[in-house]
């Protein structure tokens, strides 16, 4: 694996990058010369309409060795454990957990373990989002992925992701995210038993949420985000392209490698981030903040503060809140809730969310702490405290309502999830007024 990639720094720029080897690739003044340097092709990758606002508008120029349309016909093939089908199983209303998903029990790309766990919405309408597992132990070689229905941002748990991009590498371990948006090929190389999680929105592209009051800086900072620099194979080999088409899998073929960007331009391209980056912004006086406070990416609905869906993380922080009961509060949202680990323990559950789990808390169902968390916490001394020391638990938060699998109604699920707050104890109690029954 290259481990010592380059990297440009920014959030949503105008990158421009060129392969060391071939200089002057990138036109100069222009997109489309009559002829491009060294025989170069150009192709435009659109990530917005063309018309879409100024600031909206994403697109990026590739200066390829030869253009994406040169494939023969997709065929369809198995989709293996991905779907979008949402009716498969009767809805259920529960608050559910899942133990860590088991990893490959035989030779698996990343491409042929991606897993729906839950999701809403459609890509043909292009409004919704999917929530999956991914567990691979194999490299995907000579095959490469994209997806028409929606951007992918991969959370991995387990072991690390060294991929090879259209626009370059890049490599990503756990504790790291990277988001690949709607059309871009790829191809993920791993070395060991690897897991993850990926969230894939249907509808609009990962934005850095408004900071509001906040001033212009903290939670993610823009320069965080990592976007690979140009980097090409000329590869005359038999290549496999596969594609998620409205939730389906297919499958071409083609004589060359899709890796033949020489140099591209434009601000719709892949990156990276690294968790631990996060400046995490917290309570300093009473109360619990809502959890939106730790949000790192959100996918905007039509509707102004209401996400499709919020990629939020719960990192190492100080706890220092007076008189407040300081783990997460009971609630009941009008989001839904998935979360999962990447190692550690998520402080309102110590026992029994597992990284590489899961847990889904739907639209109004209730959910909060469990008995241990709430009895310890009520009775805890309130010290200034380091919480979640070598943990990091993320939430995809979603305003859909989201429906389970087939595959995760029937795998992994820990039935006795309900179990951890049946212990709740009844500590009401009446002032000693005279009369009332003690
Ligand atoms: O349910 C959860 O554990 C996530 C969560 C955390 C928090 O601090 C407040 C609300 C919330 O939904
Ligand atoms: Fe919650």
């Amino acid at each position: 694996m290259a481990s010592e990639l380059q990297y440009m720094s920014g959030f949503g720029n105008e990158f421009a990058s060129e392969d060391s080897r071939c200089p002057g690739a990138l036109p100069v003044g222009q997109n489309n010369p009559q002829k491009c340097a060294y025989g170069l092709y150009a192709e435009q990758l659109s990530g917005s309409a063309f018309t879409a606002p100024r600031n909206e508008n994403e697109r990026t120029w590739l200066y390829r060795i030869r253009p994406s349309v040169i494939h023969k016909p997709f065929k369809k093939i198995s989709s293996g454990l991905v779907t979008h089908n949402w009716d498969a199983v009767d809805p259920n209303p529960n608050q559910l957990r899942w133990q860590p998903f088991d990893f490959p029990k035989s030779q698996q790309d990343f491409s042929e373990g991606i897993a729906t766990i839950c999701g809403a919405g459609d890509p043909k309408s292009r409004h919704g989002i999917a929530v999956h597992i991914f567990t691979c132990n194999k490299p995907m070689g000579n095959k490469c992925f994209y997806n028409s229905d929606g951007d992918f941002l991969i959370v991995p748990q387990h072991g690390a992701l060294f991929i090879r991009t259209e626009m370059g590498r890049m490599n990503v371990a756990p504790n790291e995210i990277c988001v690949i948006q709607r059309g871009i090929r790829f191809s993920v190389n791993v070395e060991e038993n690897t897991r993850g999680y990926i969230l894939e929105v249907f509808s609009d592209h990962f934005q850095l949420p408004n900071l509001g009051p906040i001033g212009a800086n903290g939670l993610a900072n823009p320069r965080d985000f990592l976007t690979p620099v140009a980097w090409f194979e000329d590869k005359e080999v038999e290549f496999t392209v596969v594609n998620k088409y409205h939730g389906h899998l297919f499958e071409a073929t083609q004589g060359h490698s899709p890796f033949d960007v020489v140099a591209w331009h434009g601000n719709y391209a892949p990156y990276k981030y690294d968790l631990s980056k996060f400046m995490v912004i917290n309570c300093v006086a009473f109360d619990h903040a809502d959890p939106s406070i730790f949000t790192v990416l959100t996918c905007p609905s039509l509707k102004p503060g209401t996400a499709v869906a919020d990629f939020v993380i719960f990192p190492p922080r100080w706890s220092v809140q007076e008189h407040t009961f300081r783990p997460p509060y009971y609630h009941r949202n009008c989001m839904s809730e998935f979360m999962g680990l990447i190692y550690g323990n998520y402080e309102a559950k110590e026992e029994g969310f597992k990284p590489g789990g899961g847990s889904l808390h739907s639209i109004m169902t209730p959910h909060g702490p469990d008995f241990d968390c709430f009895e310890k916490a009520s009775n805890a001394k309130l010290e200034p405290q380091k919480i979640a020391e070598g943990t990091m638990a993320f939430m995809f938060e979603s305003s859909l309502s989201m429906a389970v699998t087939e595959w995760a109604n029937t795998t992994k699920v820990d039935s006795d999830y309900y179990q951890c707050w049946q212990p709740l104890l009844k500590h009401f109690a009446l002032p000693n007024i005279e009369g009332t029954k003690k």
